[in-house]
């Protein structure tokens, strides 16, 4: 593990109800360093919710509590709406499942990988250009002024990926948060995104916190797994261990890791001992 660029310590979630608050976050605590820590675990054990609420994204409703949540030297609790977007558009990127949502249909693809530049930097039109075209060749787009001029309908779904990541790594943010960031594409376009995200990460410099439900790419792609259930952290180990789980729940979540057949599907959920229930 290398010095920690994000560290959390003691997060609890939880969301109000008729009978009291309702923890589904309890008491998570992680480090990502320059380095890429995949956050795994089934359906509902608080994975996203992590994310967010390191990128303060929860919903209103959430109750937000931690010991510690600092980016750099920054004290994520203390950030007003206005931090919260200085943050985001410079020290940390959000990268979201499916780019349909994420990516405007009504403007041009330029326009919204230079965004992050227009907003937090002051350089010119041609600046901004000129950057924004050396990023779509760098993740690997073709005729990157052709897709820069081009609107989000004219891309597959493994271009419009491709795409997010160069609007989110533009400004050389020092974290990444990718959340389920392949799961709407096949299966060889999983490991081409993937690949390009692990260069990058190094060539940058940068800290990736990969929130998935596949640990078979958390095992080929990640260097830590933090392993999630129901809420908790119940291990945590390095991704090449991921075969010699010591939790039951891992062994379990690793027994059952997407093969060709099942790819697309869901986890099943386990009970503690790692039998599906
Ligand atoms: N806005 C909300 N209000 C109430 N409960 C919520 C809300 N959002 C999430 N939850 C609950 O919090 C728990 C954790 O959700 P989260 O989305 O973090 O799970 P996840 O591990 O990312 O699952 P998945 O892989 O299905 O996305 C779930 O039980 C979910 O029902």
């Amino acid at each position: 593990m290398t010095e920690p660029l994000l560290s959390v310590e003691d997060l609890t979630i939880a969301f109000p109800s008729d009978s009291g608050p309702v923890p589904v976050v309890k008491s998570v605590s992680l480090t990502v360093g320059r380095e890429i820590v995949a956050v795994v675990g089934e359906s509902g054990s608080g994975k996203s919710l992590t994310g967010r609420a390191i990128m303060g994204l929860l919903p209103r409703r959430a109750e937000v509590r931690a010991v510690r949540m600092v980016f750099e030297d920054i004290d994520l609790q203390t950030l007003d709406a206005s931090g919260w977007n200085r943050l985001r558009g410079s020290g940390m990127g959000l990268i979201l499942q499916d780019p349909k949502f994420s990516l405007n249909p009504a403007h041009r693809i330029g326009r919204q990988v230079e965004e992050a530049l227009l907003l937090h930097t002051g350089l010119s039109a041609g600046e901004r250009k000129e950057r924004a075209l050396d990023m779509l060749a760098k993740v690997g787009l073709p005729d990157p002024k052709r897709i820069y001029a081009s609107y989000p309908a004219a891309l597959s779904g493994g271009m419009g990926q491709r795409v997010m990541i160069a609007a989110m790594l533009i400004n050389r943010p020092k974290l990444i948060i990718a959340d389920e960031p392949t799961s709407a594409l096949d299966r060889g376009l999983q490991d081409q995104v993937l690949t390009l995200l692990r260069a990058l990460t190094e060539e940058f410099g940068m800290g990736l916190l990969l929130i998935s439900h596949d640990l078979q790419q958390v095992s080929r792609y990640a260097d830590r797994v933090i392993v999630m259930r129901q809420g908790e952290i119940v291990e945590r180990l390095p991704a090449s261990q991921l075969a010699q789980a010591q939790s039951a729940y891992t062994r379990g979540l690793w027994a059952a890791r997407p093969s060709v057949a099942t790819y697309g599907t869901r986890l099943p959920v386990f009970d503690a001992n790692g039998k599906p229930s």
